[in-house]
């Protein structure tokens, strides 16, 4: 044992300390950046196996078995946790982006994409559960409290679809109501929204109801998990768009908040670029350029004479 370790240190030169640092500093990696994840557990497991399997390459049939148990090990990581992994190559991605000078705003997190990712992945996780869930998206403006029955409970937390999955479980105390969201944060939770009058379909119950009461009465959107069939569905205007797949909710959501977000980013000058002075630029400047060359104008056309 001794003697393989001296002659592996014998051979160490300075590419096998850059290959030893790299190989640390990945693993580094993906422990910090599954810590707090179900992932870190078999990270952490990963890591021991592949310890075992170095100290043990003088016997040759553990090694063989650690071999193969590390390859397993890597398919089912691979495989259960694929949301998590998406996650950490997300983060890698943005922690090594490079900005090009002039397009640096492509790079630019986006905020309203996380909110998005986050909501809908909550949403889809609820539905295959049949887990009921009832979330108002506010607008720009929050929405006066008076008008909700019951303002529930204030929480002010970012919003992940852990929180929104673990508030919606039916031993909380918060489940009961709906959860407010502005912006990136979780408003409240626990709230009681003003039922709608309206007579809408026989299978509809309170919690569809209320959805549609909140959109009724705000301009804000409301997304409904059906505890009995799971289905999902979105209120805006009052009216429920009915059942949606959890895609065609990312679509619609991302729609609205684009829709939002762009309205909020029209500059004052928009405007006027559509000056006809500025429609026809190109046209004007063509001219004076022509002018000043002193070229032969185009006879303009003239009606014929009668
Ligand atoms: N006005 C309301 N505001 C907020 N939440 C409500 C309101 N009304 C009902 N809910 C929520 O909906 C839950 C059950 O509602 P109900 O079964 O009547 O609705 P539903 O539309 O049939 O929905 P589901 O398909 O999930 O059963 C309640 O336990 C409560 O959490």
């Amino acid at each position: 044992m001794l003697a393989a370790i001296w002659a592996w240190l014998q051979q160490f030169n300075f590419l096998s300390l850059l290959d030893w640092a790299l190989a640390v500093l990945l693993l580094a990696l993906a422990l910090y950046y599954t810590r707090d994840s179900r992932a870190g557990v078999l990270v952490r497991g990963f890591i021991l196996l592949l310890v075992l399997f170095l100290v043990t390459t003088p016997l040759p049939l553990v090694n063989l078995i650690l071999d193969r148990l590390l390859v397993a090990t890597a398919v089912a990581m691979g495989v259960l946790f694929q949301p998590e992994f998406r996650r950490l190559l997300e983060q890698l991605a943005k922690a090594i982006r490079i900005e090009w000078p002039g397009n640096a705003g492509d790079y630019e997190d986006d905020p309203e994409e996380d909110l998005l990712e986050e909501l809908v992945q909550a949403v889809r996780e609820l539905s295959q559960n049949r887990t009921g869930a009832l979330i108002v998206i506010e607008p720009d403006q929050p929405i006066d409290s008076r008008v909700f029955t019951d303002k529930g409970v204030l929480l002010q937390a970012r919003v992940s679809r852990e929180i929104l999955q673990t508030i919606f479980q039916t031993t909380t105390l918060l489940h009961d109501g709906a959860v407010v969201i502005h912006q990136d944060r979780i408003r409240a939770a626990g709230v009681i929204l003003p039922v709608s009058e309206r007579v809408a379909s026989r299978q509809l119950g309170t919690r569809h109801r209320a959805a549609m009461g909140i959109t009724e009465q705000t301009n804000c959107l409301c997304i409904v998990v059906s505890e009995e069939t799971g289905s999902i569905s979105l209120a805006e205007g009052g009216r429920l768009e009915r059942p949606l797949t959890s895609t065609k909710l990312q679509e619609l959501l991302a729609k609205r908040l684009r829709g939002s977000r762009d309205a909020k980013r029209e500059v004052p000058l928009q405007g006027l670029w559509s000056h006809p002075w500025f429609r026809n630029g190109p046209q004007r400047w063509w001219g004076s350029l022509r002018d000043l060359a002193k070229l032969p104008r185009k006879p303009e056309k003239t009606l014929p004479k009668e």
